[in-house]
């Protein structure tokens, strides 16, 4: 077991340059299935659920090259095995293998995924899309069978925006029969990067980015080329630490309209957010006011970055109070934060946060990855030495994340169990 080890105090400057999305890419290799020659893939972040992924295509009888950030997938000799259990668990977007098999082979048995623990995270709407396309599904203990002669386009309402059940039925309805309407459609951006590939694959799919999405299927996708777009969560990830360590950080490859709600609310707090055509520097400040935040389907801000801003918000004077409308308990790190020195409490679906103070360096815990993320914001701001255990939730969506942070002037390292921590930072630096 890793423990990522953080120095805190410094000031981080400098550049640093955005990877693909993980959203996507999770999407977009499984998408790849659906393809009957080979797939190119670029910008793909090195992150440990991309592993995972290729694992999986590997073990589906696909042919994965995989050098420096591109990815070579030849789907032609694919084969349909059950996955009922083993790496399907290690990942959340396993459950795109549900809708791609589907789409390809008309059937699929996949195990329930795995991902984040952050509350009850059902899968309710895409099985309701798959069945209303004609799919037979059936859970088995955790064991999901889907299985269609044909599928057949359809109207499908989405009881909630689902980013994943959006993405799933356009996997599947791609290769039905006739036009698939999707209302109440999530409109992330990753949503719109998979129907990018999935069109230049030969897909018809129109009004992505929009609450309803239309889909032609057809009866055959090709290979293409596609390049990811970059990580809106990883860089608000260091948006938020330009701002919490009174820091100057430029961020390179990004879109910063995908950042708006961040962008905002770090105006708000008092930060400085400057954006040009494809960066963002964002210069931090020593006093802060308090904000308050709701996360919401995009645009509004991510939930997945609510976890990372509260650690920042313990440097704003005052009451400040996230509420997760997404995800209502996503709120494991507000103990380990705590243990920091943090005055926050869980209440509700929110979590209120009396600033200012001064972390602490603490033993804590990455409970989930952007609980991870909330850690390593708050030992960059700590006093003294924090000690973060779990990095393999950090290392789901953040690519080089040590190599980054150093760059910027942060003193962090890994160590191994057994290690001696009196030997910092050699081990990294
Ligand atoms: C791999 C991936 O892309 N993960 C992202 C995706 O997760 P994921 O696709 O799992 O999240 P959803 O957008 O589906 O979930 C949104 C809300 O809908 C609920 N829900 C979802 C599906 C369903 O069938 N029934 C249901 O009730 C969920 O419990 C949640 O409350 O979007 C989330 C919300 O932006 C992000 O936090 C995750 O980083
Ligand atoms: C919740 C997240 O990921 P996943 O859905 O893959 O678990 C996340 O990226 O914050």
């Amino acid at each position: 077991m890793e423990t990522l080890m953080i120095k805190g105090g410094e000031r981080l400057t400098g550049t640093v340059a955005i990877s693909g999305a993980k959203n996507s890419a999770v999407a977009l290799i499984p998408a790849a299935i659906l393809a009957d020659s080979p797939m190119k893939i670029e910008n793909l972040p090195d992150i440990r659920d991309v592993r995972i992924l290729v694992e999986i295509l590997q073990d589906l009888g696909a042919k994965v090259d995989y050098h420096g950030d591109t990815m070579w997938i030849d789907p032609s000799n694919m084969i349909n095995k059950p996955m009922p259990n083993g790496k399907v668990k290690e990942l959340r977007a396993s459950y795109y293998l549900m809708g791609a098999l589907l789409g390809k082979f008309g059937e699929a048995i996949v195990g329930l995924p795995g991902g984040c623990n952050i509350g009850p995270r059902p899968i309710d709407q895409h099985i309701k899309g798959f069945e209303s396309l004609g799919a037979n599904v059936t859970n088995d203990s955790g064991k999901m069978h889907l299985k269609a002669d044909q599928l057949v386009g359809t109207r499908i309402f989405l009881d909630v925006v689902s980013v994943g059940a959006t993405i799933n039925i356009m996997l599947a309805a791609s290769k039905a029969k006739g036009i698939t309407i999707i209302e109440n459609a999530a409109k992330e951006p990753e949503i719109v990067d998979v129907a990018t590939i999935l069109n230049s694959m030969g897909a018809r799919i129109t009004g992505v980015g929009t609450d309803i999405i239309r889909i032609q299927g057809v009866d055959k996708l090709t290979g293409c080329k596609h390049s990811i777009i970059p990580d809106r969560i990883e860089a608000g990830t260091y948006m938020i630490i330009a701002a919490a360590t009174e820091g100057d950080i430029t961020l390179l490859n990004v879109i910063p309209k995908h950042l708006e709600s961040v962008s905002a609310k770090l105006r708000e707090m008092g930060a400085i957010v400057e954006e040009s055509d494809d960066s963002i520097r964002v210069v931090g400040q020593s006093e802060y006011k308090t904000v308050d935040i709701k996360t919401l389907p995009y645009p509004g801000f991510p939930t997945d970055l609510q976890q990372p801003f509260s650690a920042l918000l313990t440097k704003a004077k005052g009451t400040s109070i996230v509420t997760d409308n997404i995800y209502t308990s996503r709120f494991r790190h507000i103990d380990e934060l705590r243990r920091m020195g943090a005055n926050m409490k869980v209440e509700g679906r929110s979590a209120v946060i009396e600033g200012i103070t001064q972390l602490q360096g603490a033993k804590v815990k990455a409970t989930d990855l952007r609980a991870g993320a909330a850690l390593v914001v708050a030992g960059l701001m700590a006093e003294g030495i924090t000690q973060i255990s779990d990095v393999h939730h950090i290392d789901r969506g953040y690519e080089n994340l040590e190599k980054k942070l150093h760059s910027l002037g942060a003193t962090i390292w890994r160590m191994n169990d057994g290690e001696d921590e009196g030997d910092w930072p050699g081990l990294y630096l």
